[in-house]
């Protein structure tokens, strides 16, 4: 692999010119590899492509290229590396940190049409599958077997773009997060080399062999390679379900209630917080008539006699810390529901106040913190007087508060990114993390070195410049090119 001293990196990138164009020949050379079907420079592919949930503009590629295969995208790779032009991987696009924008133009290398899931062992619990498929058709596909996949941010993500996120969702009590529940990858890296991060076809359930490479890709956020295909954890459909909501009086009642059930050992499997503001967006969007107070969303999983024990248990809990309202949904359809309007809570709150532009926070603290902090965001919100709804994966000490603001009206995005950094750094001070699940990108750069210090700071730029040293791969992401040069 090439490898750059330093002075020669920064006299290449002296400028951001120093980045190769993706001009005709370009533009050429790479449909004699994938065909002239799978290259667009159209004006409207390059905008959908440069754009993901987050609220940071557009940026849209020089051109956007579709592979069919592992080998494509390990030949255009190699295009790319000779003539230093950046590569933005693409999944989905439902990203929240600004990950998919070309900052510096190049290629955006988008996965959707590697569509097949190449193996499910059924008795094994894993599946093998392509970049391009969803969380939802491998589930899909999986359903019929009693299995499922249960990592679910809301939106219809890919996997692989799940990988390179470190996504989770509402599950995660129970199953982990990505880092859990990925055996193994394939990556194509910067100069083309196509490697699989636990060796090829391996798929045990643990691990001592050397380095833990798959676990150095999940949260890479496309800066060090192409996930080309990712072997994952599956878990059996549990026999029985079910769900319960419990109001409460105050913010504080209801986090605490979600610490003393996580310290009772009660094995829940989903717990998520909603303070009013949230319940009301979510009542007007998604047609339900709770009560408009800070409540919680719980789910049971088990045998049927398990799950009695455990929801009374919490429901006891609840009604202790002055949960009212605790009430119950076993049926499919009313668990549905309930779960729907959950994870369409970013579109809820979008819905309740048009024409806004909204954030996402994502942090997380050890969950004895977690009421401190919920309180201090609460507070915080209330001291700039603006609607903050919170949502929040609670069993895992991670909240989301969405912040609203006017566009166009640059105090206000200061007084976001203000709330949101003093948010951060409160989480950091309790030992937590500014982003839970969401990533990096580009609005969190600078806490990405006061979270983890210098001494890992610089190990990061080491890994980053040793697998790709012309800095191609999704530059400007996850450690700003200043820090690199
Ligand atoms: C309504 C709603 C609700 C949620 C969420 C989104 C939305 C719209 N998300 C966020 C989002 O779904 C999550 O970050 C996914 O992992 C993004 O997957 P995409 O396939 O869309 O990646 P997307 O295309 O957005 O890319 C994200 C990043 O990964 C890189 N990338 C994508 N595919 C890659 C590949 N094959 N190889 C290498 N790099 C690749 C990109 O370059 C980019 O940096 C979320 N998340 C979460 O963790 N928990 C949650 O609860 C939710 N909830
Ligand atoms: C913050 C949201 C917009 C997405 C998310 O992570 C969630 O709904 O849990
Ligand atoms: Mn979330």
């Amino acid at each position: 692999m090439l490898r750059l001293p330093t002075r020669t990196l920064r006299s290449t990138f002296r400028s951001l010119s120093s980045y190769g164009k993706v001009d005709d020949k370009i533009v050429s050379l790479i449909c004699n590899i994938v065909g002239p079907d799978n290259v667009t420079t159209s004006e409207s592919a390059r905008n959908l492509h440069g754009t993901d949930e987050s609220f940071h503009p557009t940026r849209a590629p020089e051109a956007v290229v579709t592979p069919l295969s592992t080998s494509h995208v390990s030949e255009v790779m190699k295009i790319c590396n000779s003539h230093r032009i950046p590569v933005i991987p693409f999944g989905t696009g439902t990203g929240f940190e600004g990950g998919v924008g070309a900052l510096y133009g190049g290629v955006c290398m988008a996965m959707h049409k590697m569509t097949e899931i190449v193996e499910v062992n059924q008795s094994d619990f894993d599946a093998t599958v392509r970049a391009g498929v969803t969380r939802h058709q491998l589930n899909d596909w999986i359903r019929a077997d009693g299995l499922h996949f249960p990592i679910d941010p809301g939106a219809g993500a890919s996997v692989c773009g799940m990988c390179s996120t470190s996504a989770s969702g509402t599950n995660a009590v129970r199953y982990g997060t990505m880092r859990e529940n990925v055996l193994n990858m394939e990556v194509v890296l910067a100069d083309g080399t196509v490697i699989h991060t636990a060796g090829e076809g391996r798929r045990p359930k643990k691990t001592s062999c050397g380095y833990n490479l798959t676990n150095l890709f999940v949260g890479s956020e496309g800066t060090l390679g192409v996930i080309t295909q990712a072997t994952v954890r599956l878990h059996g459909i549990p026999e029985a379900t079910a769900a319960a909501i419990s109001s409460f009086d105050s913010v504080q009642n209801a986090v605490d209630t979600v610490v003393m059930i996580l310290q009772c050992g009660l094995p829940l499997a989903r717990i998520e917080f909603l303070n009013s503001d949230m319940i009301s967006a979510c009542n007007k969007f998604s047609n339900l008539q709770l009560k408009e107070a800070p409540t919680l969303f719980l789910e049971f999983i088990g045998s049927p006699s398990g799950v009695e024990e455990q929801a009374m248990l919490a429901e006891e809990l609840c009604v202790g810390n002055g949960g009212e309202n605790f009430s119950w949904a076993t049926e499919h359809s009313e668990r549905e529901q309930l779960w729907k309007a959950r994870h369409n809570c970013w579109y809820a709150v979008k819905a309740t106040y048009p024409g806004k532009h909204a954030y996402s926070t994502d942090v997380v603290v050890p969950v004895s913190h977690l009421p401190e902090t919920v309180v201090f965001c609460h507070e915080l919100a209330g001291e700039m007087g603006v609607p903050a709804p919170i949502v929040g994966h609670v069993g895992d000490g991670n909240f989301h508060c969405f912040l609203l603001s006017n566009q166009d009206d640059e105090t206000e995005t200061l007084r976001i990114k203000d709330f949101s950094r003093k948010l951060a750094l409160k989480a950091q001070s309790f030992g937590g993390s500014c982003t839970g699940e969401h990533g990096i990108g580009l609005g969190k750069r600078e806490l990405l070195i006061e979270e983890v210090g210098t001494g890992a700071f610089e190990t990061m730029k080491i890994v980053k410049k040793s697998l790709d040293p012309l800095l191609i791969m999704n530059p400007g992401k996850v450690i700003d090119l200043d820090h690199l040069l």
